[in-house]
């Protein structure tokens, strides 16, 4: 028998029960399920990732929605217990939901909701800023710097890769790959060569635009190329960020063989989801390369690290922060809570999951409507533009 879960209650006498399995930023997301008669509870338990027991604890004998996070899984025990107790919406704080069984969740009645487009900007961002940190070699500078070592200036001292005039490569070049692509090609003059399942006209019509304004201005114009295949972009570019979504088509979608396919001196950039790359098979090529570089996020085992990797110099980890700017935390938790409150109140879905600002004001009643439910169709879900 699992130990009892602490939670911390909103609203007590709140007709609907809604239970968020981790407390989340800001206030707006609980103001606005109290207002439409909820009650929420917040789990407190100090865990970082609650176990399959704790939630079904959480989930108890009566619960209306859920508000969960990717470190959970949810499939078949999860949902039938969110059934039994009469739930009928769930949604994870994250744009990315491959820890839910979707389709477990439509056989249930179940809605499954997601936080596009608020962190779009912020996670391309994060993807940025891991390029240019491997690009200059900034944490292994910074280490240098206050382990005492520095005793000054000197012609070779961390060289790293101009990123001008090179060539950045994208796959996955949805929301958040074509946000990079743009900010890499614009801020640093980068010629773009990305490979999806289906054609970004946008990216490509937004780098054909910046070529001839930089022709205009007597500069040299960038340049954007589809790629017909992944390994065209690995054998081309410069510098790699993984942006696909992770499906069966996207595990190890970077293995030991595409990694030999990538230019010696490339750096590769992850903040997507781990699985994406075969993590034993890039320590490997960190070690027998050492000019190749990497920028992580995200791991195949979260928390863990494949073993050697946080002895790799040329290697940059980070905790899965890329959403981590206030404005996104605050954004992703009130469209998550909406998501479950449109659920429950019978509201429709919103029209274009992408378009979420209305829902993001806070000087304005968001609209009558849930932002983003990934199973609307399958559920038969109205879907309505207000
Ligand atoms: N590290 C983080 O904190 C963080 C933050 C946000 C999102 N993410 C991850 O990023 C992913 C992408 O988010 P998004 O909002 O840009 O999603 P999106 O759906 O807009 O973009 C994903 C793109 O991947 C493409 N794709 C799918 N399969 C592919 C394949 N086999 N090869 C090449 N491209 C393929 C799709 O066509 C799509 O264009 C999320 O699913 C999530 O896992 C991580
Ligand atoms: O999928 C997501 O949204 C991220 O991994 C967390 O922001």
């Amino acid at each position: 028998m699992a130990k009892p879960v602490s939670i911390e209650v909103w609203n007590p006498n709140g007709k609907y029960r809604v239970v968020s399995t981790k407390p989340m930023p800001g206030t707006r997301w609980i103001n606005l399920l109290i207002q439409q008669d909820c009650r929420v509870e917040i789990c407190t338990q100090k865990k970082t990732i609650l176990s399959v027991e704790d939630i079904i604890q959480l989930i108890g004998d009566k619960c209306d929605g859920v508000i969960g996070q990717l470190t959970e899984d949810w499939g078949e025990e999860l949902f039938k217990a969110l059934s039994r107790a009469g739930g009928k919406a769930f949604s994870n704080m994250a744009v990315g939901y491959n820890n839910v069984d979707v389709n477990v969740a439509t056989k249930y009645g179940v809605a499954v909701g997601n936080t596009p487009g608020v962190l779009t900007e912020t996670t391309a961002e994060l993807a940025a800023s891991l390029t240019l940190a491997a690009a200059r070699r900034i944490v292994e500078a910074d280490e240098f710097m206050r382990a005492g070592l520095y005793d000054g200036w000197l012609p070779h001292l961390f060289v790293g890769n101009l990123l001008k005039g090179q060539t950045v490569g994208v796959i996955g070049a949805g929301r958040i790959g074509s946000a990079y692509a743009r900010m890499m090609v614009e801020g640093f003059k980068m010629n773009l060569i990305y490979f999806d399942l289906y054609q970004s006209t946008r990216l490509e019509k937004f780098v054909t635009a910046y070529g001839e304004f930089l022709k205009a201005n007597g500069e040299k114009p960038v340049t954007w190329k589809r790629a017909s295949s992944m390994d065209e972009v690995l054998q081309q570019a410069d510098i790699i960020s993984l942006h696909p979504v992770l499906d069966k088509t996207t595990y190890h979608l970077v293995n030991k063989e595409r990694l030999s396919k990538m230019k010696k001196e490339a750096i590769l950039i992850n903040c997507s989801r781990g699985p994406v790359i075969d993590e034993a098979a890039l320590v490997d090529h960190l070690r027998e390369n050492p000019m190749f570089r990497v920028g992580l996020d995200v791991f195949e085992d979260e928390p863990y690290m494949k073993p050697g990797l946080s002895e790799m110099k040329n290697a940059i980890v980070v905790p899965h922060i890329a959403s981590a700017s206030k404005w996104t935390r605050e954004g992703m938790a009130t469209l998550a809570a909406l998501n479950v409150l449109g659920k429950i109140k019978g509201y429709p879905v919103w029209f274009d999951a992408n378009r979420v600002e209305p829902f993001l004001n806070e000087n304005a009643p968001p609209p009558a409507a849930s932002p983003s439910i990934v199973n609307a169709k399958a559920l038969g879900l109205p879907v309505s533009k207000l």
